[in-house]
């Protein structure tokens, strides 16, 4: 049973409608958890709330649309949040520890290593860590929004055996339940396919932010890293015990057969592209299925600003994301030698350090 688990809470599951926090269901999920911390495991939370937790509080009456409204909402949800968690856990002699992350902490691979290195400290001296986006400083562009791919990368992060993603659902479903009555729920995903993307819809609530599709695209980061996943809710006691043991009230979406390597996770899912790159067909097929590096012929247009060493974004020329990829060139360099051959590259620059533009080792198929 000792094992090392993510579990996320979504606003659904922790507030009301009308804004405000569900002191008792705090309660209920730190009770559960507390229950597996004493049988053993290793336990992280990744909480939302704090915005819908705050809003009312503040004086709006409903969920805030902009951003510093939101912002404004979340630092006083997010006090509220913790004070309730510490109450929750404390009645179980549990300490509870904040820990608030942007998406650019994770394009530092230092920040990481120094998160990282304070999460396992507090799992040593046997303290919950509970992390929320740090809303307040978090600019749109660069938000998470929901909290799902914040505990895939979590969970990737500290190697986690489970990762659980709790919500007000008890999993994917053909269609969005509330809308269609018949929809069929999946016990179990092998692979995350298109179609499975495609059913995967929005927000369900007026609190929740991201609805399945954002739990789909988590468990897309997190089984590729290795971490098998579970969607669904935890209302009774001992359901959380249940979803980590395969017994929930879910889905389960396996690992892939080979994980990531950390390089290539970072590379895919907390690097930030400085650019893009639109290649054309055969580049394409030599990067996402021929294991192939990407040379300047198949390179069609370039955008942005970008130094060799940085990650770009390469798209197809129907604008599919097909990958990411670190850029051996500049910018200004690229532009000058994109569609050429290899000769003709030779010819053009007057030094050329490496011939492809991105080498297949520091490429990943995101497609
Ligand atoms: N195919 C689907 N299967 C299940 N739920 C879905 C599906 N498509 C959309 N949803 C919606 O996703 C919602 C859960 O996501 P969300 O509201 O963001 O919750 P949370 O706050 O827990 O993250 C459900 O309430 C449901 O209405
Ligand atoms: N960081 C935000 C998360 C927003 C949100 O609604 O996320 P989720 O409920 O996980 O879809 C908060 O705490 O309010």
């Amino acid at each position: 049973m000792p094992s090392r688990v993510v579990v996320k809470i979504g606003s659904s599951s922790l507030t009301s409608v009308e804004g405000g926090l569900n002191r008792d269901a705090v309660a209920f999920f730190a009770g559960e958890i507390a229950a597996l911390i004493k049988a053993g495991c290793e336990v992280l939370l990744v909480t939302s709330g704090a915005v819908a937790a705050g809003f009312r509080a503040i004086g709006y009456s409903f969920r805030p649309k902009l951003l510093h409204e939101k912002q404004a909402a979340a630092s006083v949800g997010q006090a509220l949040l913790m004070q309730a968690y510490q109450e929750a856990f404390a009645s179980h002699g549990i300490t509870a520890a904040q820990i608030l992350l942007t998406r650019t902490d994770f394009c530092s691979r230092k920040r990481m290593n120094n998160a990282s290195m304070t999460v396992e400290e507090l799992l040593k001296q046997g303290a919950v860590p509970i992390f929320n986006e740090n809303d307040t400083v978090s600019v749109d562009e660069l938000k998470f929004g929901d909290n799902d791919t914040l505990s895939a990368l979590v969970a990737n992060l500290v190697k986690a055996q489970h990762l659980l993603i709790l919500t007000d659902t008890d999993g994917l479903y053909t269609a969005d339940p509330r809308n269609n009555p018949n929809a069929i729920r999946f016990d179990h995903v092998g692979e995350i396919t298109e179609e499975i993307y495609s059913i995967a819809g929005g927000a369900g609530s007026s609190v929740g932010t991201g609805g399945m599709r954002s739990k789909v695209d988590a468990a897309k980061i997190a089984t590729r890293g290795g971490v098998p996943v579970f969607v669904g809710r935890v209302t009774e006691n001992g359901d959380l015990r249940s979803a980590m043991e395969g017994r929930g009230k879910g889905t389960y979406f396996d690992t892939e057969l080979h994980s990531l390597p950390m390089k290539k996770q970072w590379l895919g899912f907390m690097s930030t592209p400085l650019g893009t790159l639109y290649v054309d067909r055969g580049a394409e097929e030599a990067l996402v299925h021929g294991g192939h590096s990407l040379l300047p012929v198949g390179v069609k247009q370039v955008e942005g600003q970008f130094h060799a060493g940085d990650v770009v974004e390469v798209l197809n020329l129907e604008g599919t994301v097909c990958g990411r990829g670190i850029v051996n060139y500049d910018d200004e360099q690229l532009r000058r030698i994109q569609g050429l051959g290899s000769a003709e590259v030779i010819r053009t620059l007057d030094t050329v350090h490496r011939l492809e533009v991105i080498h297949r080792d520091e490429w990943i198929t995101l497609k």
